[in-house]
This record gives structure tokens, C-alpha cells and sequence, in this order.
């Protein structure tokens, strides 16, 4: 297929667009580079450097789909700056959306969040839970997932969502390098690098086994996987959505442990409050996504994940 990657110099959306290229689709990446970098698009895909808000004219030129990835996502800067979100994720979309009908590009895969959820009720958590959000970045990703409902039973859109967990690891050279870095298991292994002195670990007060937040990490590389199936999948006139994530929830205790044993360095970490809207306990049920797609993680164990990203940082 002749595909279009949004946000492809990003993190999730380089291995996305590396694992098409190694499936042999014709892969164009539109990134603006706000957050990504032009030496992470793959050798074998085209990199064209531009905003979402400009695909027009791109898509013209003929595409058979559009895996979209390009966003801001920062929990806390979505909280301070909510227009920003707004605009540029649900406004940003829209208008690749209208884009896309212009030019009968007919189908999308989307990277949804497990932030269109919020506090769940309980855990692990389904599709059909509650979507209460309680960041404007959970709010903006759940309005482009009801957009897409809408597009496709208006416009005949074959549109897939997938609601990512926690992702974390590495796929080859493809790996987490965000200027601001929020994610826990990169910010833990710049301490082992050398980078940091220590680690600041937000609440040890939670409703949890050891009072740390839990939540349910996947790899990157099965993240990707399951992108190459949803764009199979994508069937005229019906929007999708699938959680992903492993099913097993690791505390932010557990995870400094297991990062301290796969670098072999005494990690030093700091205990402070709580991060504003961090919910307790986020694991997926990707039960769906299995029985209806056949997709299974390879990399079922944190020590795997963690081993993968740490290789890919020192390298
Ligand atoms: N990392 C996670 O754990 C996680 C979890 C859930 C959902 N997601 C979603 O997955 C997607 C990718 O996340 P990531 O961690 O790879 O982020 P990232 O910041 O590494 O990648 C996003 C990419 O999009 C580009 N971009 C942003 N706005 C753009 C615009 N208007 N036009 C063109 N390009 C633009 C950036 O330059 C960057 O390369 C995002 O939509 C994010 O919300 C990520
Ligand atoms: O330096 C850090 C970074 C994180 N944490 C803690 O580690 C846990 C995981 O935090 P991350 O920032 O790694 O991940 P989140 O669960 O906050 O975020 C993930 O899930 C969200 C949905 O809730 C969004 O989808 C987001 O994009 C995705 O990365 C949280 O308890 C957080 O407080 C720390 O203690 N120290």
C-alpha cells in the first residue's frame, strides 16, 4: 500500500513506519519535527517536513491510507496550555480528516490513549469502559476517536483507533528521545547513564501493593505490530477501537528495580508528591484486539522492554 505516516519522525511513529517499509509499503512520513527528528525516519521511507494542517496537498497525490501519530502529548503541558491541544489535536486532525476525503484517501489508523479513560472504575480495563477523561491531551484524543465514529458512518472512512497503554522499549535504533522527557523508564535510565543523579518518583502514597502507581507497559515493537494488522482490518463505514497493552501492571517501584537489575547501576531515586492527574492503576484487557486480530505481544516481561531501550540508549 502506498501509505502516509503522520508524526514519523516521532518515537512510536518511526518504528510504525520502519516496521511498513520492512513489510514493503511505499511509506511517505509528514512530520513538522516539533518534537521528532528527521534521522529517525527509516532509510526506505520518504520524508516530506510539514504539518498536518498542509497534507493537502500531499494526499492529493494519491495514497491508499494514514497512520496518524502526529500530536502533542503531555499530560501536564495539557493542562496548563489546553487551547494548544484542542487546536492541534482535535483541530489538526480535522482538518487531515477533511483532507484526506478531498482526496478519497478512504482509510486511518489512529493512535488513541488510554487517557480517553481516565480514573477507571475497575481495572483491567476494557473497551467498553467509561471514557471520562480528566486531562484536556485524554479529552482531545477521545473527541478525535468520536470524530472518527462520525466520518465513518457519514463518509464510508474505515477508521481504526488504537489505545495505547504505557509504551515503552526500543526496536533497533528506533528509540524514546524527547527533548522533555515525562516517561518514567527513560527518565530512570538517564540515571544509569550518567545523565542524572537521581530519579524523582512521584507518590508513594497511592491505593497500591507498595503505594506506587501501577500500570501495564508494552513494547514498541508489539505496539507496531498491531498498527500493520489494524490497517488490514480497516473496513468502509466502521470506526474500531483497541487497547493495547500487555494485561499485567508493574508499580513505579517495580519498575526501578527492574531497571536497577538490567543495568547493574544502584539507580538513586527521590520520592516527592503525587503528579497532578495520575490515575492509580491503568492496565489494559486487550482481549479484543486479540480475538478479533490475532495480535499477541512477543515481549511479555518488563526485563525484555527495559533491556531493549536500555541497549538502544547507550548505543
Ligand atoms: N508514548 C506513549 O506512551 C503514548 C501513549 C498513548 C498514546 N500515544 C500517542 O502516540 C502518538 C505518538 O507518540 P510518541 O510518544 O511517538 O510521540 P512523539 O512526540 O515522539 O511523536 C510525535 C511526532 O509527531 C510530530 N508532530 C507533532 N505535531 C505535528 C503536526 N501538527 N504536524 C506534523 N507532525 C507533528 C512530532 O514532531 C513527532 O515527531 C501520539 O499521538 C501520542 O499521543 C503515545
Ligand atoms: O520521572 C518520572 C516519570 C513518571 N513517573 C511515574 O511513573 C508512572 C508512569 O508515568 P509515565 O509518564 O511514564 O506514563 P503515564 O502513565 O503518565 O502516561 C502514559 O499513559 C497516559 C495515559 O494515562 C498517556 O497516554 C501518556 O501518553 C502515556 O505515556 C506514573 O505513575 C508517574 O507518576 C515518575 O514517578 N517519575
Amino acid at each position: 500500500m502506498r501509505l502516509m505516516v503522520t508524526g514519523g519522525a516521532g518515537y512510536i511513529g518511526s518504528v510504525v513506519a520502519a516496521q511498513l517499509v520492512e513489510a514493503g509499503h511505499d511509506v511517505t512520513v509528514l512530520d513538522d519535527l516539533s518534537t521528532g527528528h528527521a534521522d529517525a525516519v527509516p532509510d526506505g521511507a520518504r520524508f516530506v517536513k510539514g504539518s498536518i494542517t498542509e497534507a493537502g496537498d500531499l494526499l492529493a497525490e494519491g495514497f491508499d491510507g494514514v497512520l496518524h501519530f502526529a500530536a502533542k502529548s503531555l499530560v501536564g503541558e495539557s493542562v496548563e496550555r489546553p487551547g494548544l491541544y484542542w487546536s492541534h489535536n482535535l483541530g489538526g486532525t480535522l482538518a487531515l480528516l477533511d483532507a484526506m476525503r478531498r482526496a478519497g484517501v478512504g482509510r486511518i489508523v489512529f493512535s488513541s490513549t488510554a487517557a480517553t479513560y481516565g480514573e477507571p472504575e475497575s481495572t483491567p480495563i476494557p473497551e467498553t469502559a467509561p471514557t471520562r477523561p480528566t486531562n484536556p491531551y485524554g479529552a482531545s484524543k477521545l473527541a478525535v476517536d468520536t470524530a472518527l465514529t462520525a466520518y465513518a458512518g457519514l463518509y464510508g472512512l474505515a477508521a481504526v483507533s488504537l489505545r495505547y497503554f504505557n509504551v515503552a522499549g526500543a526496536y533497533g535504533r528506533f528509540r524514546e528521545r524527547h527533548d522533555t522527557e515525562t516517561h518514567l523508564i527513560p527518565n530512570v535510565l538517564k540515571v544509569a547513564l550518567g545523565e542524572r543523579e537521581s530519579v524523582s518518583l512521584f507518590g508513594d502514597d497511592y491505593p497500591t501493593a507498595d503505594g506506587t502507581c501501577v500500570r501495564d507497559y508494552v513494547h514498541v515493537a508489539d505496539l507496531a505490530r498491531a498498527h500493520l494488522l489494524a490497517l488490514d482490518a480497516c473496513t468502509p463505514g466502521t470506526h474500531t477501537v483497541y487497547n493495547l497493552g500487555n494485561g499485567t501492571g508493574f508499580s513505579v517501584r517495580e519498575v526501578v528495580e527492574v531497571c536497577r537489575e538490567v543495568t547493574g547501576h544502584e539507580i538513586p531515586a527521590v520520592f516527592g508528591p503525587r503528579r497532578p492527574g495520575d490515575p492509580a492503576v491503568l492496565v489494559a484487557s486487550s482481549e479484543k484486539i486479540r480475538r478479533e486480530l490475532g495480535w499477541e505481544p512477543g515481549h511479555t516481561t518488563l526485563h525484555s522492554i527495559v533491556r531493549d531501550a536500555w541497549t538502544a540508549i547507550r548505543s
